[in-house]
């Protein structure tokens, strides 16, 4: 049995102060043999409750307590004082966290978070767009029209003053 602790959203989500401040951030988890190999930190033992179905892709969302790293954070405080109560994973990625960085984490490591507390992600649908026309062709037609009636009235006025002198003379 693993002897890691498993909070809940709730629980995590009370410590989102100066003094006392929670993340959660998670990675994936890959296994290999029997080993998980989170990227870029080190390697830990698998844990016996996940299922075997799972053993070859897993995720796990963790539990860090930073209030000693709040000052010395290189990103700020107000940047991990505003990402408690919430997966913060996508963001902690986004930032690009360097190796060092990962390495540190392992200092304030509490425990699992219960992932069914966590509200799943809503899938971003995008509004109906008013169907676009992808044929450019009529407007094509009517820039060339623009350029050539003036063009066609000129020669037409050339011609009929060439013929009209042609005519007098
Ligand atoms: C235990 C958790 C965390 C640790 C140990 C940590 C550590 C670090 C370290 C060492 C750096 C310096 C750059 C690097 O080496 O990558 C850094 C930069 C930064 N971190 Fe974190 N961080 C943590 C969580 C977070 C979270 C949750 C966010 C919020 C999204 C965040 C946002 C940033 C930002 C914005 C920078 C500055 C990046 C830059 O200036 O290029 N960090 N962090």
């Amino acid at each position: 049995m693993s002897s890691t602790k498993v909070f809940t959203l709730e629980e995590v989500a009370k410590h989102n102060t100066k003094d006392d401040c929670w993340l959660i951030i998670g990675g994936k988890v890959y296994i290999s043999s029997l080993l998980l190999l989170l990227p870029h930190r080190p390697p830990v033992m698998a844990d016996p409750q996940i299922p075997a179905q799972d053993l070859d892709f897993a995720s796990r969302n963790q539990v860090y307590d930073v209030t000693k790293f709040l000052e010395d954070h290189p990103g700020g405080d107000d940047v991990l004082l505003s990402s408690t109560a919430k997966d913060v994973t996508d963001d902690f990625e986004d930032v690009g966290h360097s190796t060092t960085a990962r390495a540190m984490m392992d200092e304030y490591f509490l425990g699992d978070i219960d992932s069914s507390t966590i509200p799943a992600r809503t899938k971003y649908v995008p509004p109906k767009q008013p169907h676009y026309n992808q044929d450019k062709t009529p407007e094509f037609i009517i820039k060339i029209l623009q350029f050539l009636v003036p063009l066609a009235i000129l020669g037409l006025a050339v011609a009929v003053r060439i013929y009209t002198k042609s005519e007098s003379s």
